[in-house]
């Protein structure tokens, strides 16, 4: 039987351009530059018109997904500037980040945005705009910079999706409906340089297209005008607004062609023809493919063209089981009937390659991977130790604690501590405890005072915050027969060095001690030469040239421009949960701010997202 020690569990992270660690394997990267309708079914008014990860001048631009116009900026930073994709992220805080994102789920929140998740809530929606704002439109009202802003989207889709075209391999040289029709029309153009048929063909266009406009522009000036966004130019009309947007061009591209500005028109008149049906049908493709590489990406389908890689690198048994059982080696019943219980029957190859070493009473180095079972492998040998010794006398002041285990985080400490209570529940003289930072040091003294434990598990500054400041505490640990540190590298990594000779040169010299590693760097062969008695056995259970990764993690990465990481993940989730309705993900952001509005974002997409602060407000309410 095949156990899975870490659950299939899959790292994202939204907001990091490239997510990398150094043991991950680049297996296949996506890159994706179309569109994305999921959100714009969602939030229709906020998403619709945003082409996503378009070129300029064959250079990639982002544009930022903020709607807000009243927010002042410089011409430089406006967000209708094609910007060089280092140069936004070099220029752009977080800060600013986190300032239109919140802007941006504000507005998510509020009730206009709410219940417009079906087309025909989308088309009723529109229709109310439409009526509420011919009415205004009679009045003269000009063009809301918002018109302007998704005119010039448009057109930055259209040149983003013939520039872009070919570099999505197979999927992107399809082209869309859209950009097919748009990409003919262009042909055209540019083997006609008359400049009259231009302004020919561009006024009968117009002409055709004022009726749409003010189909499309009206609905935009409405919500404008709803949101009091102040009406423009009186009486100015179209015209006007239509010189402003040709300005605009001017002003930001100053090499603009007359074939740049014809594709403009046409991009500008495409999106006043209210002909978005195309524009969805496109985008509607692009996210299949957007889905399906993700599906590829994360191994639920099989890709025709790319040869999965197999979680297992060296095409091995997927399995750290050994083939031996507890029961065959001599534990006691107590211990045996433990075990049962936490449902282990076969050791791990780890647990079988040090537990008759750790018995015999030697010092250990175990090289191991991590989630092979090393903690049962130290605990385990541990408690067989504890429940030979005589037991402690109930009048002793300071009971001694017998086994000490250091671990390098909270987390470990808090897991470590639940599994030895596994393993104890036939011991009931055998007590644990835990002791870890970020929690009140009083608490802690209390709790070691009124219930004496054999084993603690601790982290290295706690531990040593105790000697320092717990009345009694280094007595204690003058009891100590087992010193085991966990996660040595980690330790040293995290800078734990002064601590950890802190603490070793806190426990009596006779001693067994017990260090468990995933990897054995420089400092970790330091540490043994402190800690460990000379005579101690190394035991390798990781083999040459196997990754330092779990081979049941399945590592992927995905390289996605800013703008189109949320919709991405998006849909990453959704694929996934479709997969697996037990399904826990992880997703990690760049700051706590962000964080919280990712996961508020994703709660109004309905998706069962845990709040992060929750969880540290309640350990924090109850005083852990
Ligand atoms: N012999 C076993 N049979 C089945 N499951 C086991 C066995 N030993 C340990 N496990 C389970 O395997 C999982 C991983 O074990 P454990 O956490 O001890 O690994 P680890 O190497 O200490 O990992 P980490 O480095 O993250 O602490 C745990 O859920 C544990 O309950």
């Amino acid at each position: 039987m095949v156990i899975k020690f870490i659950p299939h569990l899959r790292v994202l992270s939204p907001s990091l351009p490239v997510t990398g660690f150094p043991s991950m394997k680049p297996a296949r990267t996506i890159c994706f530059n179309g569109s994305i309708p999921v959100l714009n079914r969602v939030f229709p008014f906020k998403l619709k018109f945003l082409g996503l990860s378009p070129r300029f001048n064959g250079k990639l631009i982002t544009r930022s997904l903020s709607t807000r116009p009243s927010r002042p900026r410089s011409r430089a930073s406006s967000e209708f500037t094609p910007k060089i994709r280092g140069d936004v992220r070099a220029s752009k805080s977080l800060i600013e980040d986190e300032a239109e994102l919140s802007d941006w789920v504000g507005e998510l929140r509020t009730d206009s945005f709410r219940g417009r998740l079906t087309s025909e809530d989308e088309e009723l929606d529109a229709d109310r705009q439409r009526n509420r704002v011919r009415s205004s439109d009679r009045k003269g009202n000009g063009v809301s910079v918002k018109w302007r802003r998704e005119s010039e989207f448009d057109n930055f889709r259209e040149s983003s999706k013939r520039e872009t075209r070919g570099n999505f391999g197979d999927s992107i040289s399809r082209k869309s409906r859209f950009s097919k029709r748009f990409g003919g029309e262009l042909e055209d153009k540019d083997s006609d340089d008359d400049g009259e048929e231009d302004d020919e063909s561009y006024s009968s266009r117009k002409s055709r297209g004022v009726k749409r406009e003010n189909t499309k522009m009206d609905s935009w000036r409405g919500k404008r005008n709803e949101r009091g966004l102040g009406s423009g130019n009186a009486g100015s009309g179209r015209r006007m607004d239509l010189g402003r947007k040709s300005n605009f061009h001017e002003e930001e591209d100053t090499d603009a062609s007359e074939e740049e500005k014809g594709r403009e028109m046409k991009g500008l008149e495409n999106f006043l023809s209210g002909e978005d049906s195309d524009i969805n049908a496109a985008a509607e493709d692009d996210y299949i493919i957007l889905r399906k590489k993700a599906s590829y990406a994360l191994g639920l389908e099989k890709d025709a063209d790319q040869t999965v890689t197999p979680r297992s690198s060296q095409g091995k048994s997927e399995s750290y089981l050994s083939e031996t059982r507890f029961d065959q080696i001599s534990i006691s019943p107590l211990s045996l009937k433990g075990i049962k219980d936490a449902g282990y029957e076969k050791m791990t190859v780890v647990q079988e390659a040090t537990l008759p070493v750790i018995l015999k009473g030697k010092d250990v180095l175990a090289k191991a991977k991590t989630g092979t079972g090393k903690t049962v492998a130290f605990l385990l040998p541990s408690i067989e130790i504890v429940s030979k010794l005589p037991p402690v006398d109930h009048d002793v002041k300071r009971p001694p604690i017998h086994v000490l285990v250091i671990c390098p985080t909270r987390e470990l400490a808090i897991q470590a501590a639940s599994e030895a209570k596994k393993l104890l529940k036939y011991h009931p003289s055998i007590g644990v405890q835990v002791v870890i930072g970020g929690t009140r040091l009083a608490l802690e003294q209390k709790n070691l005072q009124a219930n004496p434990c054999q084993i603690l598990v601790a982290t290295p500054g706690r531990l040593r915050d105790h000697l320092e400041n717990t009345a009694g505490f280094a007595t204690k640990l003058m009891g100590v027969k087992v010193l085991v540190l966990d996660e040595a590298d980690r330790l040293l990594a995290m800078g734990f060095r002064k601590d950890i000779e802190r603490i070793i040169a806190a426990v009596p010299k006779q001693r067994q001690t017990l260090l468990f590693s995933a990897t054995v760097p420089e400092e970790v062969h330091q540490i043994c030469h402190i800690a460990l008695r000379r005579d101690h056995e190394f035991i390798n259970t990781v083999q040459e040239g196997t990754e330092d990764t779990h081979s049941l993690v399945r590592q992927v990465h995905m390289v996605a421009p800013l703008d189109m990481q949320f919709s991405l993940l998006y849909v990453l989730l959704k694929e996934h949960i479709a997969d697996d309705v037990d399904y826990k993900v992880l997703v990690f952001c760049t700051t706590a701010m962000v964080t919280k509005l990712v996961a508020d974002v994703l709660r109004e997409l309905n998706l069962n997202v845990r709040d992060p602060f929750k969880k540290i407000t309640e350990l924090q309410n109850k005083g852990i």
